[in-house]
């Protein structure tokens, strides 16, 4: 049963061939600057940057689509790809996941994909939104998200699905699941996240008032592991990598199984229910209304 899920990945994998990407930027390699050897080769695709270092057997993956970082439907298919690509090749053992955005390390679900968008799109957008929680919720490696700027909603679940989390010690980097404050809802799957990670209590005030914690109370609340000043969130992200790779690879992604595989199998047997849900909930009057608000007062904030 352990293996269940693994197993059923690497046989995605097999259906996903690489030749599908041929012709688009994804899979593309380039020498990284001032590397020389396939360790310092860097890959990825036009909003995902992948440097990888053999030698280490981390690589760093850098989502990069200005200006915040959204996770649009092509953003969601690059990541998943990306660490698909990395899960198969035996060289790697970690994932150091970051942003490539100044200030943003993601600001979650792009509201453009389901604003004033059709059904058919908004369920194709939340399976992939399944997809990527999924894959990196159960990864073999270790990823560690070393969190360089605001992290809210989508942006969150990615950093909480992580094993390990560096916040940058700045004010304006708040974190959390702020959707009550949108009109819409967190899924079971993203509260379930939250839970396992600070908690009953925790999660249900959290929830229900939206909160967006600061660095020194996101650590409190044990949203994140460690808060450092920003420019040392690169370097604490690999120190806690080594800590987490010091340990034998089979005993701690069994272990990291037993530990999420209940939790991604409440997604995993109602899938499609819960798109259904997330469609018929996103395409109501009402709730298009409120997301094309927060879309405008997000937009007139600027300047
Ligand atoms: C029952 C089942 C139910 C199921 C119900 C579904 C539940 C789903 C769970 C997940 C939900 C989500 O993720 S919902 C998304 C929640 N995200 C947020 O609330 C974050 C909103 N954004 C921000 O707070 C800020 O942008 C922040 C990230 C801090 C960065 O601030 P900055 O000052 O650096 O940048 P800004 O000037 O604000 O933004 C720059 C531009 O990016 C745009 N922008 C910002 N965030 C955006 C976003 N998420 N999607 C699209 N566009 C966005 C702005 O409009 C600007 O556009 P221009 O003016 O055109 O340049």
């Amino acid at each position: 049963m352990a293996l269940a899920s693994g197993v059923r990945f690497a046989a995605r994998a097999l259906l996903r061939p690489w030749a599908l990407l041929r012709g688009t930027t994804l899979g593309r390699t380039e020498p990284a600057a001032g590397g020389g050897g396939d360790g310092a080769r860097r890959f990825g695709s036009q909003r995902v940057l992948v440097e990888p270092d053999a030698a280490s057997g981390v690589a760093v993956m850098k989502l990069r689509n200005p200006p915040v970082n959204a996770l649009s439907l092509e953003l969601l298919t690059e990541l998943v790809i990306s660490l698909e690509k990395l899960e198969n090749d035996k060289t790697f053992r970690g994932v150091i996941l970051t942003s490539d955005c100044p200030r943003v390390f993601c600001a979650g679900l792009d509201l453009t994909e389901i604003c004033g968008r059709n059904p058919a799109h908004c369920a194709e957008y939340w399976k992939a939104m399944q997809e990527l929680w999924l894959r990196t919720y159960l990864s073999s490696l270790v990823l560690v998200a070393a969190i360089n700027g605001a992290c809210p909603a989508g942006g969150c679940i990615i950093a909480l699905s992580c094993d390990c989390r560096v916040l940058a010690d700045n004010p304006k980097y708040r974190i959390g699941l702020n959707e009550t404050l949108l009109g819409i809802i967190a899924p079971f799957w993203l509260k379930d996240t939250y839970v396992n990670t600070i908690g009953h209590r925790a999660s249900e005030q959290a929830l229900q008032l939206g909160s967006l914690f600061p660095p020194a109370e996101a650590l409190q609340v044990g949203l994140v592991d460690q808060v450092v000043p920003e420019d040392q969130v690169q370097s604490t992200a690999l120190s806690e990598m080594a800590r987490w790779l010091a340990v034998p690879d089979h005993a701690r992604q069994l272990t990291k199984n037993m530990m999420r595989k209940a939790t991604a199998d409440r997604l995993l047997r109602q899938r499609d229910a819960d798109t259904q849900n997330f469609v018929s909930f996103v395409c109501r009057d009402s709730i298009q209304k409120s997301l094309q608000a927060y879309l405008e007062k997000l937009r007139q904030r600027k300047g």
